[in-house]
C-alpha cells in the first residue's frame, strides 16, 4: 500500500509496541500509514523496559530453580558480565533497524523525528537534522508516545543523577551498593535482578507497608520474604527525604525519614510513570495535556468531538502494560478502518482493560494476576466468595523444588458462579495465568471449568484443589 507524498490515511506518533501494532492493523485493513519515531522503533519496551529487564531476570529465575533441587549445583555466583552481554544481544545493541524493517514490511512509512500535532489531522515532524516535515492524515492520528519515568521531588534527588529504568536496564556494570526507591513492579524486578547480578548491598525503600500494593496482599508478602532471604534489605514505611552526591563519580547518600543515612554507588527511582504528553501539540486540537489522554472504548480521544484523534498504550493511562497497549491498538486500528471504510456495525470495543488486565511480575516467586482482587470485587459490591490454596500441597510442587512456596487465590462471583479474578504466586507458574485469563474473560461457569481436567502431575492441579475446596 503506497502513500501519496506526505498524506497518509493514518499517522501514528510513537513506534513503541502500541504504535507499531496500531499502524499494522490499519494497513491490514487496507489503509496507508506513517509511523513517526523520535528515538528507537520498538519503544521503551524493547530497549529499556520489558525485554532487557526480563533478560536480566531469567538467569535469576533459573538459578533459584536450580537451587531448589538437590543434585544440581551452581558453579558459583551468576556471571554478571555474561548476562549483561546476552542482554545486549537481546536488545539488539540498541539498534532498531530490524524493527524499522518490520514497520516498512507491513508496509508502512517510517519517519524518524519528533512528532507534534499542528491542528486537526496534521503532524509536524522535526527530524534529527532539525528539518521540519508536515504530514497530513486523511482519517486518523494515533498518539502512542508511551510514558516517562516519574522522579519524585525529593530534595537533591534530581541533582544526584538517579537511575531510572532507562539507566538500570542497559547498565554496563552492576553497582555494588544500590538504593531502590519504590516497591512496585519496576522496583521489585530490578532490585532482585541487580542484587543477584552483584549489587550485594541492595536496599529497597518502600513508603507503604507492602510490595506490589495493587496485588493481593499475599503476593507482596511472599515476594518480600524471598527478597529478604536473598539478602535484599527491604524497608517498609521508609522514604528518602534528601539525597546527595557530592562528586560526579562519587557515592550517593540517601537520608531517610528515620534519620538513617545510606551510602550507595547508585540510587534507582522506580516510583511510577507519567504519560508522555509534553510538547505534543495537544493544545492545538483542544486536548488537555496535564495527564493521560482520555479515550473511549475504541481508543478515540474523548476531547476531540469529530473523532479523528486516538491514543493507545501507556499514554492513555488505562493499563501500563505492553500486551494491553497492543490489545488497545488492535481495537483502535480496526475501529479506524471500520470508520474510514464506513463498514456496517459497531467497531470493536475495549472489554479487557476494565475487567482487570492479566499481569506477571517476573520475580522469584513469579506474581501473576488477572481480573479483580478481593478488595476490588468487594468495593464494587459484587457477591464475592474467596477460595485459596497453598501451592506446596499440589503434587507437582514436590517435583518442582524442595521447599516450594506459593499460593493461589480465586475470587468467585457467587451469583453467576464465574471467576472475577485470580492471583497465582510461586516459582514456575507464569504460564498458568492464561488459563485464569480465559476463565475470567470468557466467564466460564465453574460447573464447566470442573470438566477441564488438569494433567497429573502438573502445577495446574491447583485448579482441582480450588474447585474441590469451592464445593464441586
Ligand atoms: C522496567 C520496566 C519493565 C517493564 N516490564 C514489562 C513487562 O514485563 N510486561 C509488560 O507488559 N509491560 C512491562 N512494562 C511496561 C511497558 O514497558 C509499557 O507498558 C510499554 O512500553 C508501553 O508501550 P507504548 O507503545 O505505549 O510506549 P513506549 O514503549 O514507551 O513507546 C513509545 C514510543 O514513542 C516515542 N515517542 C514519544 N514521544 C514522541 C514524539 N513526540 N514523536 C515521536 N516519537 C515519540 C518514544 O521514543 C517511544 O519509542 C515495563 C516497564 C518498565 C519501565
Ligand atoms: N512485569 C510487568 O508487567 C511490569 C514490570 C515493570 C513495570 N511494569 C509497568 O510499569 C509501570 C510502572 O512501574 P513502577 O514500578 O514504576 O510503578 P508502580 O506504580 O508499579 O509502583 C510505584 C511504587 O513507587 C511508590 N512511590 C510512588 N511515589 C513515591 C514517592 N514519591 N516516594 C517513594 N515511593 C513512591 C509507590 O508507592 C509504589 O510502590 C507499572 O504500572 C507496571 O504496569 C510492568
Amino acid at each position: 500500500m503506497g502513500d501519496d507524498g506526505d498524506a497518509f490515511d493514518v499517522i501514528v506518533i510513537g513506534a513503541g509496541p502500541a504504535g507499531e501494532i496500531a499502524a499494522a492493523r490499519a494497513v491490514r485493513g487496507g489503509l496507508t500509514a506513517a509511523v513517526v519515531e523520535e528515538r528507537l522503533a520498538g519503544g521503551e519496551c524493547a530497549y529499556y523496559a520489558c525485554i532487557p529487564s526480563k533478560a536480566l531476570l531469567r538467569p535469576v529465575d533459573l538459578a533459584a530453580e536450580v537451587r531448589g533441587l538437590p543434585g544440581l549445583e551452581l558453579r558459583g555466583p551468576i556471571d554478571a558480565a555474561a548476562v549483561l552481554a546476552r542482554r545486549d544481544e537481546v536488545v539488539s545493541h540498541l539498534d532498531d533497524s530490524g524493527q524499522v524493517r518490520w514497520i516498512e514490511d507491513r508496509p508502512a512509512t517510517f519517519v524518524r523525528g519528533r512528532g507534534r500535532l499542528a491542528g486537526p489531522l496534521r503532524v509536524e515532524v522535526t527530524g534529527p537534522d532539525g528539518d521540519v516535515r508536515t504530514l497530513q492524515a486523511r482519517h486518523a492520528v494515533v498518539v502512542a508516545t508511551g510514558s516517562d519515568p516519574l522522579v519524585p521531588g525529593v530534595p537533591g534527588l534530581r541533582e544526584a543523577r538517579p537511575w531510572t529504568n532507562r539507566e538500570a536496564t542497559v547498565a554496563e556494570q552492576v553497582p555494588k551498593r544500590l538504593v531502590v526507591i519504590g516497591g512496585g513492579a519496576v522496583g521489585c524486578e530490578m532490585a532482585q535482578a541487580l542484587h543477584a547480578l552483584g549489587a550485594l548491598e541492595t536496599t529497597m525503600l518502600v513508603r507503604g507497608g507492602r510490595l506490589l500494593s495493587r496485588f493481593e496482599p499475599f503476593a507482596g508478602e511472599l515476594l518480600a520474604d524471598s527478597l529478604r532471604r536473598d539478602g535484599v534489605d527491604v524497608r517498609f514505611g521508609r522514604s528518602a527525604v534528601r539525597v546527595e552526591r557530592a562528586f560526579l563519580d562519587g557515592p550517593v547518600t540517601a537520608h531517610l525519614d528515620d534519620g538513617v543515612q545510606i551510602e550507595a554507588d547508585e540510587v534507582m527511582v522506580a516510583t511510577g510513570r507519567r504519560a508522555a504528553v509534553v510538547d505534543l501539540g495537544l493544545e492545538t486540537v483542544g486536548v488537555p495535556a496535564d495527564g493521560p489522554i482520555e479515550v473511549d472504548a475504541t481508543m478515540r480521544a474523548t476531547a476531540v468531538p469529530d473523532g479523528w484523534l486516538y491514543a493507545v498504550g501507556d499514554v492513555n493511562g488505562l493499563n501500563l502494560l505492553t500486551h494491553m497497549g497492543k490489545y488497545q491498538s488492535r481495537l483502535c486500528g480496526d475501529a479506524i478502518v471500520a470508520r474510514a471504510r464506513d463498514l456496517p456495525g459497531e467497531p470493536a470495543r475495549d472489554t479487557a482493560d476494565h475487567a482487570g488486565a492479566p499481569q506477571v511480575i517476573f520475580t522469584d516467586p513469579q506474581v501473576c494476576a488477572v481480573g479483580l482482587t478481593e478488595s476490588q470485587a468487594r468495593e464494587a459490591g459484587l457477591p464475592v466468595r474467596v477460595v485459596e490454596d497453598d501451592l506446596a500441597t499440589v503434587s507437582a510442587a514436590r517435583l518442582q523444588a524442595d521447599d516450594y512456596r506459593g499460593r493461589v487465590k480465586i475470587i468467585v462471583d457467587e451469583e453467576r458462579r464465574v471467576l472475577l479474578g485470580a492471583t497465582i504466586v510461586g516459582p514456575a507458574v507464569l504460564d498458568h495465568l492464561h488459563a485464569a485469563t480465559i476463565a475470567v474473560t470468557a466467564e466460564v461457569p465453574l460447573d464447566r471449568l470442573w470438566h477441564a481436567v488438569p494433567v497429573f502431575p502438573t502445577m495446574s492441579e491447583f485448579w482441582l484443589h480450588l474447585l474441590e475446596a469451592y464445593g464441586l
